[in-house]
């Protein structure tokens, strides 16, 4: 089936609609959206169904998440997208109950089981960037704020594999009141550890990390990013419970000219059954990010393409 992530002219609020009492799922709120006619694409039938059931138009869309869930009863794909542009005001049309929503609330509605993925979609940018090593401080904060001015960058990952944890929370402190002044967030590529020394968004785990823990090692108000390369690491992000993921190297890079590529076919099948959004990383830039999410990723991540 499809459904529809419609975002307000401000980009602030989200649309839901609540699902009338007396049908599958009934009383759960929901992103608008139906099931596919026969011979219809996913596009066609969310055009079709926010007709039918708002009675807008979307003039653009993009994919946003695809979703394998099994349910009790039946196997269901929901194939996510993103709607910023659209013609007519939304109302239920079919006499539902229909509310924009701030996107920091979605998280107090409550949806059917399938849906967690999406609200984390939702929320996350389409590029990430990962800081290079940097020996300057000054040198970092400029580059950092650059890249939140200037590229609008809105997620970011703090790497400094050189830094002792002291440093790296200094350095932490300083990218996280930069991040603040951006509306950015903030993940640190660090033990869990360090966020009870830095009030940052969450923590991102090197895949090593990712495998040798049994839960989510952080609270669910926080976010949990990791970074994975194959099917097997994708698996167990999926099991404790991370928030959203890398999957690398896409391309061959300078930094590991050594590591096999995945590539765009493999990153695509892989992604349709990773169930949470996937970030593709190695030798990505911005020109990247729609043929990415094309495939089903929720953007790129890359360090170089941001910190010149
Ligand atoms: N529309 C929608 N359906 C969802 C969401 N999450 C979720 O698990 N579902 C499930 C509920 C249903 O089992 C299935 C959608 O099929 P449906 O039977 O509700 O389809 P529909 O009534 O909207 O069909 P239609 O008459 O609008 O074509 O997907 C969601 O966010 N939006
Ligand atoms: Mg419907």
């Amino acid at each position: 089936m499809a459904a529809a992530a419609i975002i307000s002219a401000d980009g602030k609020d989200v649309l839901l609609a609540r699902r009338p009492s007396n049908v599958d799922q009934g009383g759960l709120w929901e992103f608008p959206g139906g099931k596919l006619a026969p011979y219809e694409t996913g596009l066609e039938a969310l055009k079709r169904e926010l007709h039918e059931e708002l009675g807008i138009e979307i003039r653009r869309a993009q994919p946003l998440i695809r979703i394998h869930h099994e349910y009790p009863d039946k196997h269901i794909l929901l194939d996510v997208w993103q709607v910023k542009d659209f013609l007519g005001e939304p109302f239920g049309r079919e006499g539902q109950a229909v509310r924009w929503v701030p996107m920091d609330e979605l998280f107090s509605y409550p949806f059917p089981a399938a849906n967690l993925p999406i609200l984390r979609a939702v929320k996350l940018p389409s590029e990430y960037l990962i800081t290079d090593e940097e020996s300057d401080e000054a040198l970092f904060d400029s580059r950092l704020e650059r890249a939140l001015k200037e590229d609008g960058i809105r997620l970011v990952q703090l790497r400094a594999k050189q830094l002792d944890d002291d440093a790296y929370v200094a350095r932490a402190r300083r990218a996280l009141e930069l991040c603040r002044k951006y509306g950015a967030r903030l993940v640190l590529n660090s033990e869990p550890e360090l966020l009870e020394r830095v009030e940052a968004d969450g923590v991102h785990l090197t895949s090593a990390r990712l495998m040798t823990l049994e839960r989510r090692p952080i609270s669910e108000d926080k976010w949990l990013s990791a970074s994975t390369h194959d099917k097997a690491q994708l698996d167990q992000a999926a099991r404790i419970g991370c928030d959203f993921v890398t999957l690398s190297p896409l391309r061959t890079t300078p930094s590991h000219p050594e590591v096999p590529p995945i590539g765009w076919h493999d990153f695509q099948q892989l992604v349709e059954r990773a169930g949470m959004p996937v970030y593709a990383l190695g030798g990505m830039t911005r020109h990247d990010a729609s043929h990415a999410r094309a495939v089903g990723a929720q953007g790129i991540a890359s360090i170089r393409d941001f910190w010149q």
